[in-house]
């Protein structure tokens, strides 16, 4: 069995923009494998590249063991995509939408039906109203439908729950989970740090570059600072305070809470109540805190700024 996806040191410029720099990564059979960046960072560069629709300028890349230059043909019979726009017909129903994928891939939703009956029934009571028409959670579930009506090995999901609620978004990735299970490898792309948690590996991508590839645990585990929780009644005042603090490291609002490092460590914590004492803060509250996924995204991307 060939690796379902091998990217090697893959380079992309358009003009003077570095969208791709030095892109590695390989994606295992069965494995749900995240691409984790903000807007711009090259994340769809790269699906184009795996799904055939774009040429690197330098490096490599095979899926399944084929060639996304010369095997270009071969590979987009195997392959599901999930471009982040732009799918599905919006003047098509939800039938035809099927029908229309099911027939260019030479098949029938019904050949293929056990892949994709979990969420066929979800979207069966709307197959006759235009996709266009359809909620986001529906367009979505209708789009991964589309992508696996022809019973692809690898998917390719760019970006499928942006704009999406939160409970269709947990559906979805539960559904992500289950098409793993199935043995199908799938190189999914999202701007959410909370669903990178979700994913076997993540890769961050940042400006064009892999700043860091691991389980979502180690990542974690490798964060090596003291962290904080802080709040107080004033969150505005509060955030401008702390990073007026000489010792701060990074402050950065989390949810409710502002998430604090600072130089030394424990070791500036004395100083920086001292600091905060005269500016009365009301309802002032620091606790410490294990990092999550997020606060070691935040930490590698400030560490690539300063490089
Ligand atoms: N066809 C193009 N011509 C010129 N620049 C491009 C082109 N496509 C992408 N870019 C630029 O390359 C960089 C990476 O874009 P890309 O779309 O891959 O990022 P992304 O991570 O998918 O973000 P987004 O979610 O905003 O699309 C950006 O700076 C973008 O402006």
């Amino acid at each position: 069995m060939q690796t379902p996806i091998v990217v090697q040191e893959v380079h992309k410029n358009f003009g003077e923009v570095k969208a791709l720099r030095d892109i590695s990564f390989t994606v295992n059979e069965g494995e749900l494998f995240g691409l984790i960046g903000p807007d711009g960072a090259g994340k769809s560069t790269l699906f184009r590249i795996l799904t055939t629709l774009l040429l690197a300028d330098k490096g490599k890349a095979t899926v399944n063991g084929l060639d996304v230059v010369k095997d270009y043909k071969a590979i987009r019979k195997i392959v599901g995509y999930m471009p982040g726009r732009f799918s599905l017909y919006q003047d098509l129903t939800v039938q035809e939408n099927l029908d229309f994928f099911a027939t260019i891939f030479n098949t029938t939703v019904k050949e293929n039906y056990g892949l994709i009956e979990e969420i066929y029934v979800q979207i069966a009571p709307f197959k006759d109203r235009p996709a266009g028409k359809l909620s986001g959670g529906m367009k979505q579930k209708l789009a991964l439908c589309c992508a696996l009506v022809h019973k692809p090995t690898v998917l390719f999901l760019d970006e499928p729950t942006t704009g999406v609620d939160p409970v269709s978004r947990k559906e979805f990735w539960e559904m992500l989970q289950r098409l793993r299970q199935k043995g199908i490898a799938i190189l999914v792309s999202t701007p959410y740090m909370d669903e990178a948690i979700l994913c076997g590996r993540v890769a961050l991508i940042q400006n064009g570059a892999l700043l860091k590839i691991d389980t979502p645990q180690q990542i974690t585990r490798e964060f090596s600072k003291p962290l904080w929780a802080v709040k107080a009644k004033q969150m505005y005042r509060l955030i401008q305070d702390l990073r007026s603090f000489e010792d701060t490291d990074s402050c950065y609002a989390f949810g409710e809470y502002l998430h604090l490092t600072l130089k030394h460590g424990e070791a500036d914590v004395d100083k920086l109540r001292a600091y905060l004492q005269p500016k009365g803060h009301e309802q002032f509250d620091m606790v410490p805190i294990t990092a999550g996924i997020e606060d070691c995204f935040m930490e590698l991307m400030k560490s690539e700024k300063q490089q």
